[in-house]
């Protein structure tokens, strides 16, 4: 039996700090504003947004929705972009992406402005996971990952680490964040040769692959770590993950479910974005 890295306790830790952050801004009169930015109808996008306005009206976070029709020109979303730029009342900016066919990502991305972006979509924000620095907001999921590991007090440093997926929204940025915690992290892409035996070496395993349960029994040493990132819904229409739970949770020494992992944890990583961003503004003003 697996010990289950389970989002709640981690929601609930990060939510009580974040209320209190709010609060202390907002004795000084300032609210912590995201704005959601969402072009069309997206089934996924809507589950995201849905968690963000519970998450955000729970601790004091204002939301401030910008819908555009699904076919909406790239103009109209610069121009949406450039409002939320210029609005010194928002502090961050959460983009739902893929973007509709017909929209640069590059030129898109490239529009927002730095220091609202929360989500960590900027070429800055991700240089900032690169080296280092501070400067920016990494991916809210990769850092998702690094908070369940942190708060279980799962030991990094030294361990081998395999991250299955290498995409700038969770692999990449999760392999650097391992990194930075000195584990020795091995990155893995679709042309990876012999995956499970990989796999099996790891002390922790993060599958980001976007595959439903691709990951099963034979990727699994007992006794490791398993962070599962995906999110799919079943034939049944339930939540599950990239890696088969009921075939690597008997294996596994500590295992993140889905539904009820990562993917609760990644909300309270934006919201806390949010603050920090509100913070900084407070602090240049
Ligand atoms: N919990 C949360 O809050 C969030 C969850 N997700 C979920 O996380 C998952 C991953 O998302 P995302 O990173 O955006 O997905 P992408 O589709 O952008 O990336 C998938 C990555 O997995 C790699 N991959 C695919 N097949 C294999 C394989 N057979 N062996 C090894 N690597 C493989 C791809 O390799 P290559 O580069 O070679 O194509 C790619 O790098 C999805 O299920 C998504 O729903 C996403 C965002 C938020
Ligand atoms: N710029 C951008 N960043 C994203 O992170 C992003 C995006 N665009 N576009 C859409 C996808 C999809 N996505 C989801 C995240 C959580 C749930 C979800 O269901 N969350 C539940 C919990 C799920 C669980 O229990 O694991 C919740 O928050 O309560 C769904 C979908 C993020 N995405």
């Amino acid at each position: 039996m697996a010990q289950l890295l389970k989002g709640a306790p981690v929601v609930a830790a990060m939510n009580e700090k974040n209320a209190a952050r709010c609060a202390a801004l907002a004795a000084r009169g300032i609210t912590p504003t995201l704005a959601v930015v969402r072009v069309g109808q997206r089934e996924d996008d809507l589950a995201y947004e849905k968690g963000v306005l519970a998450r955000c009206g729970k601790v004091g976070v204002a939301v401030r929705p910008f819908v555009l029709p699904a076919e909406a020109t790239q103009a109209q979303l610069l121009e949406a972009l450039a409002g939320v730029n210029a609005d010194r009342t928002i502090h961050g900016c959460l983009l739902f992406r893929p973007l509709p066919a017909g929209m640069d990502d590059r030129t898109i991305r490239a529009a927002l402005a730095p220091e609202k972006d929360v989500d960590g979509i900027t070429d800055g924000s991700l240089a900032g996971v690169f080296t280092g620095t501070g400067e920016g907001f990494a991916p809210c999921t990769a850092q998702a990952c690094m908070e369940i590991l942190d708060y279980y007090g799962i030991p990094l440093e030294g361990k081998r680490v395999v991250v299955v997926g290498r995409s700038l929204v969770v692999g990449k940025p999760a392999a650097m964040l391992l990194d930075r915690k000195n584990a020795t992290v091995t990155l893995c892409n679709s042309r990876t040769q012999n995956l499970p035996a990989l796999c099996r070496e790891a002390d922790v395993l993060v599958v980001a692959m976007g595959k439903r349960g691709f990951i099963g029994a034979d990727c699994i040493r007992p006794g490791q770590v398993v962070v599962d990132v995906g999110i799919h819904v079943n034939e049944e229409g339930k939540l599950c993950g990239d890696v088969r739970f009921a075939e690597a949770e008997p294996l596994a020494g500590a295992i993140t479910p889905v539904p009820g992992g990562v993917g609760t944890v990644t909300t309270s990583v934006l919201v806390e974005h949010v603050v920090d961003a509100a913070q900084r503004a407070s602090e240049k003003e």
